[in-house]
């Protein structure tokens, strides 16, 4: 096809801008583009979209976008986010990608509790919620892998739920920008894209170097979403400043892992030493003997005592195996007997309740460019500390003993897709805080500068 016929093309075709309403109303960004909510100008059609619009500036369109647009339109099941359509920019090198609207995500829903959690506040969800959520998730992938599609990005953000309406409690797996088709042979993705899994959700034989990426790197993925929605706390909570970088293998997360379920002997996991990455594990100290009182038996006891109604030691335990070949498959765990006891799972994961999450808000661009530059910077400053798991976080209060910010200013908001770390604030006069999720104390957040625009996020927050 020739360019002039392309734009002659483009001139008859009607432009997203032409039929859909969303300029200033942004909801998320991720790493290929922005994602705004969208209403169609004409017709009496009210439904609400999601609008990603990919930027293909540059000599040809990135690989992710072409493999998401082209995958998503051959996908259908009910628990992956539907693409509505695509509109194909070639002025301005803009792919538009118009898919079902989402109310709710994981991410927003960890955060909402986290932040109720943390002020006492008792909120009823369904029994059934967090099983229901999983099971949907799980017949999401079930549907993926057996049509030889790996996601590679399932992380909470990327988990949608559906709003009040026809499909109110649906689980929508969405952000299919990594997913590709995996027929062998395979070209290593830690060759092509150092990015592959957020690293919280990151598999160990990913962070080891594998070249023989499987389904089994989303089922590990689903097993640390799932410890997350039971404790809303990430399960390998980690440093993130590397994620770019051009070796996969990393030593917080593996350090993380092991201290959760022990070091891998020879028998859980035969093929570690084929890991291209597997010399380095002695070369940066890490030993069995270290880690010998540590599994997940130990782990969730400390974390649930008395044990917890969504929650199955064995399906655990077996989403989270070392061995690739020896974890769960999306099939196998849909039919575990987990999923037979009461509640049971229900298509509508709130079973009929009110939902208490808030609507998705809009981003206010400018501010969010600040946000993220006051981010970075304070990534660049936090010490190299590694957190200790923050599982029965209290709520604190920072006086003016403890800390050293002006009393009537707020001290710091950083939030991120996965983080907030610190949340004080002080109203009518009175010092209020909430320690949401602290890597260091309140005294080191109390010597960061304030920025404006963060009040207003907070505020926005407190409100919801
Ligand atoms: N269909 C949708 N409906 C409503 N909100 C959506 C929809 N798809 C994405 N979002 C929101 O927009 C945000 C950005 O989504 P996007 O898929 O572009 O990036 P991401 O998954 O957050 O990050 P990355 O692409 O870097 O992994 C999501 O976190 C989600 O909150």
């Amino acid at each position: 096809m020739d360019f002039e016929f392309r734009a002659q093309q483009d001139q008859v075709r009607r432009s997203v801008e032409d039929l859909f309403d969303f300029q200033g109303r942004m909801i998320g960004r991720g790493t290929y583009g922005k994602v705004f909510k969208a209403k169609r100008k004409e017709g009496n059609d009210s439904t609400d979209y999601a609008l990603k619009q990919i930027d293909a500036t540059g000599q040809s369109m990135s690989n992710s976008a072409i493999r998401e647009i082209a995958l998503l339109r051959e996908l259908n099941h009910t628990n992956l986010i539907n693409l509505q359509r695509v509109f194909l920019s070639h002025v301005d090198r803009r792919v538009s990608l118009l898919f079902d609207f989402a109310e709710h995500d994981l991410w927003h829903i960890i955060k909402y509790h986290r932040a109720a959690k943390a002020s006492k506040k008792i909120v009823n969800c369904a029994p059934g919620m967090i099983k229901s959520i999983l099971y949907q998730i799980l017949a999401g992938i079930h549907y993926l892998h057996a049509n030889w599609v790996l996601h590679r990005d399932l992380k909470p953000a990327n988990i949608l739920l559906m709003g009040d309406g026809a499909e109110r409690g649906r689980v929508k797996i969405g952000d299919m920008g990594f997913a590709r088709l995996f027929t062998a042979p395979l070209v290593p993705l830690s060759k092509i894209d150092p990015v592959v899994v957020t690293l919280w959700y990151r598999s160990p034989e990913l962070l080891l170097g594998s070249h023989h990426h499987t389904k089994a790197i989303d089922l590990w993925a689903i097993g640390c979403i799932l410890y997350e929605l039971l404790t809303l706390e990430p399960l390998f909570h980690c440093k993130q400043d590397d994620i770019k970088a051009s070796s996969p293998f990393n030593r917080d997360a593996l350090e993380k892992i092991f201290q959760v379920l022990g070091y891998p002997s020879d028998n859980d996991w035969p093929g570690i030493k084929q890991m291209p990455d597997h010399p380095r594990l002695s070369k940066e100290g890490f030993r069995a003997i270290h880690y010998g009182h540590c599994s997940i038996e130990q782990w969730m006891k400390k974390v649930f005592p008395n044990g917890h109604p969504s929650f199955s030691l064995d399906l655990m335990k077996r989403f989270l195996t070392f061995d690739p070949n020896k974890r769960i498959t999306a099939e196998q765990a849909l039919n575990d007997p987990f999923f037979k006891q009461t509640p049971l799972p229900h298509h509508d994961a709130f079973y009929g309740m009110e939902i208490p999450y808030g609507k998705r808000e809009f981003i206010i661009e400018e501010e969010d460019q600040q946000q993220q530059q006051q981010q970075q910077q304070q990534q660049q400053q936090q010490p190299a500390v590694q957190p200790a798991p923050l599982i029965e976080e209290p709520s604190i209060q920072v006086t003016q003993e403890n800390c050293q910010a002006p009393a009537h200013k707020m001290i710091v908001l950083q939030e991120q897709h996965s983080h907030i770390h610190l949340l004080a604030m002080q109203e009518n006069h009175e010092p209020v805080a909430k320690r949401l999720k602290t890597q260091e104390p309140p005294s080191f957040y109390a010597q960061k500068p304030l920025v404006s625009s963060q009040m207003l996020s907070l505020h926005q927050h407190l409100r919801r």
